[in-house]
């Protein structure tokens, strides 16, 4: 059920070929239509990836790589809607999902069901889901209700606005914070200078993306950089050690989930561009 991907370390990644960078790191095939499709990596076990339903109900169902009765009994869920209108029904409760609106789902959730109102233009949840302590309530979150930071200058052709759906500010979680930043029209840039954060991990989602536009994605150490080319609707994972940063052919949007030891957005090293190889 699960596409696994193992921790690799810097020491081992800074030898690695195109190939096994994307092997290791990347993360396609989502959004095929009527299926479940998610990546669980061993990195602070996060699972990313998506739920595409168009004539059918998808149920999210633990399999065996989880090793309980249902998916959400050690586990929170946050989920973003990037396609038409459908509806996610937890517990009984129904959650009508515009485009952009997200859900909080809490861990001991048994029962969650992903269906669209039209397939002709299928809802597209997008997902994150971290190991969870505690039970916090389900909140659906509109990107109004999302806290919003503008960044970038037209100059470094970064400007952007963050929106963090999941995070203190807006709903608690044990340890999931997800947002979706969105780039302006002319801006292809997001997070440069970029940033490490020992503490935690991170997994990027791009999408918005023209067929034949490309998405550099940075990674790597400071001073052992890579880059993986990312197309539409793909992901990528990012352990603490790296740095994650793109630069696009055009603008794009992407979605960004973080887990690890603290929910402080801003615990953050900034890494000098002087400083970057
Ligand atoms: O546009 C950005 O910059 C981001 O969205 C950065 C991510 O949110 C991130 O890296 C958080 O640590
Ligand atoms: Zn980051």
């Amino acid at each position: 059920m699960f596409d696994i991907r193992y921790a690799s370390g810097p020491k081992d990644a800074k030898h690695y070929d195109t190939a096994r960078l994307r092997e290791e790191f990347h993360v396609d095939g989502l959004f095929r239509k009527d299926e479940v499709h998610l990546a669980y990596s061993h990195v602070d076990r996060i699972i990313a990836g998506s739920i595409f339903p168009v004539d059918k109900t998808l149920n999210l169902e633990a399999g065996k790589e989880l090793g309980v009765e249902y998916f959400l009994a050690r586990r929170e869920m946050g989920i973003i809607n990037i396609g038409g209108k459908g509806r996610i029904l937890v517990d009984g409760v129904a959650y009508e999902m515009e485009r952009q609106d997200g859900l909080y789902i809490g861990s001991e959730t048994r029962e969650v069901s992903f269906a669209s109102d039209d397939p002709a233009d299928p809802a597209k949840f997008y997902v994150n889901s971290a190991p969870a302590h505690t039970k916090h309530p389900n909140v659906k979150i509109n990107i109004k209700d999302a806290s919003p930071v503008r960044m970038g200058t037209d100059a470094e052709l970064n400007k952007r606005t963050i929106y963090q759906y999941v995070h203190p500010n807006v709903c608690k979680s044990c340890q999931l914070l997800m947002g979706m930043t969105i780039l302006e029209d002319g801006s292809v840039w997001n997070t440069m200078p970029c940033h490490l954060h020992e503490r935690r991990m991170e997994v990027y989602f791009y999408f918005n993306m023209a067929e034949d536009a490309l998405v550099f994605h940075m990674m790597g150490e400071p001073k052992e950089t890579r880059h993986i080319v990312m197309r539409n609707e793909e992901a990528v994972i990012s352990p603490s050690w790296s740095i994650h940063s793109g630069v696009g052919t055009r603008r794009y949007t992407f979605i960004w989930g973080m887990v690890g030891e603290n929910q402080e957005y801003t615990d953050l090293e900034v890494v000098a561009t002087k400083d970057v190889l």
